[in-house]
């Protein structure tokens, strides 16, 4: 199923490169685009993240980097020279860190990676946010990295769908809400808090749907993206 501007990211987080590559190969880069994490460039290296991206895929390299501003306008400038399309870090490195990550990047020349800043991970419930940051209520958290991120001329920000509704009315239009956490009715939540389906996420205006497990791990993984995507259609009618 062919979309234009593929809204889902299909997160590959496997141990094993061919199982990766066995489902990549049957996937098509005009209805889906492809996270690659921590484990995949652990284990798999930046050689086969070009491979992905030599496919025609566009790539979300997720190391959600967070360091001294210094090591991370280098880290997100290598990255850019994969060719990667979106590249993170984490928004609680705070400003100077992320205006130097821009900075990094607007330096490169070529095609320049979105970058988006993740805010409060949505393995994070309140009280799991309590215990990091005393009484602070998650989406206030998530609202306030939001500007900053926005103010430090970020692209985007990682939350969950559940505080896009609010985000919405307080970010620039075109500042993209990159929401993992999604969860088709009926599948498995496992260590994701805050989730929301497809469906409700495309209305609260998020512009990118992050899911792994439902289609990676599902019996029939293109089944499972095509009725993803069609639910999407659906709801852009
Ligand atoms: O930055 C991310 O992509 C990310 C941020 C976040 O807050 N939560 C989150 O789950 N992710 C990533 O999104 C993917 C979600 O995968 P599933 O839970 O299998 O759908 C994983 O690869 C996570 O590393």
């Amino acid at each position: 199923m062919k979309i234009r501007d593929a809204k889902v990211i299909v997160a590959l987080d496997f141990d094993d490169v061919t199982l990766a590559n066995d489902l990549i190969a049957k996937l098509d880069p005009n209805a889906c685009r492809l996270k690659i994490g921590k484990e995949m460039f652990t284990y798999f290296g930046p050689e086969w993240v070009k491979q992905v991206i030599e496919m025609g895929f566009d790539v979300f390299l997720d190391l959600k980097f967070h360091d001294i501003p210094n090591t991370v306008a280098k880290a997100c400038k290598a990255a850019a020279s994969l060719g990667v399309w979106m590249v993170n870090v984490h928004a609680s490195g705070g400003e100077v860190m992320m205006k130097a990550a821009k900075e990094a990047l607007d330096s490169v020349s070529g095609r320049r990676p979105l970058l988006t800043a993740v805010t409060v991970l949505t393995s994070m419930d309140q009280e799991q946010l309590d215990a990091v940051m005393g009484n602070t209520p998650i989406q206030e958290q998530v609202k306030k990295l939001a500007l900053l991120a926005q103010n430090c001329g970020l692209d985007g920000i990682v939350c969950s769908a559940q505080e896009a509704k609010a985000l919405r009315t307080l970010v620039d239009p075109n500042f993209a809400l990159v929401t993992p956490g999604i969860r088709p009715e009926g599948s498995d939540k496992g260590d994701q808090k805050r989730i929301a389906t497809p469906k409700t996420a495309m209305a609260d205006g998020v512009s990118y749907l992050v899911i792994g497990r439902p289609i990676t791990q599902s019996d029939s993984p293109l089944d499972s993206l095509d009725a993803i995507n069609q639910s999407i259609i659906d709801y852009l009618r």
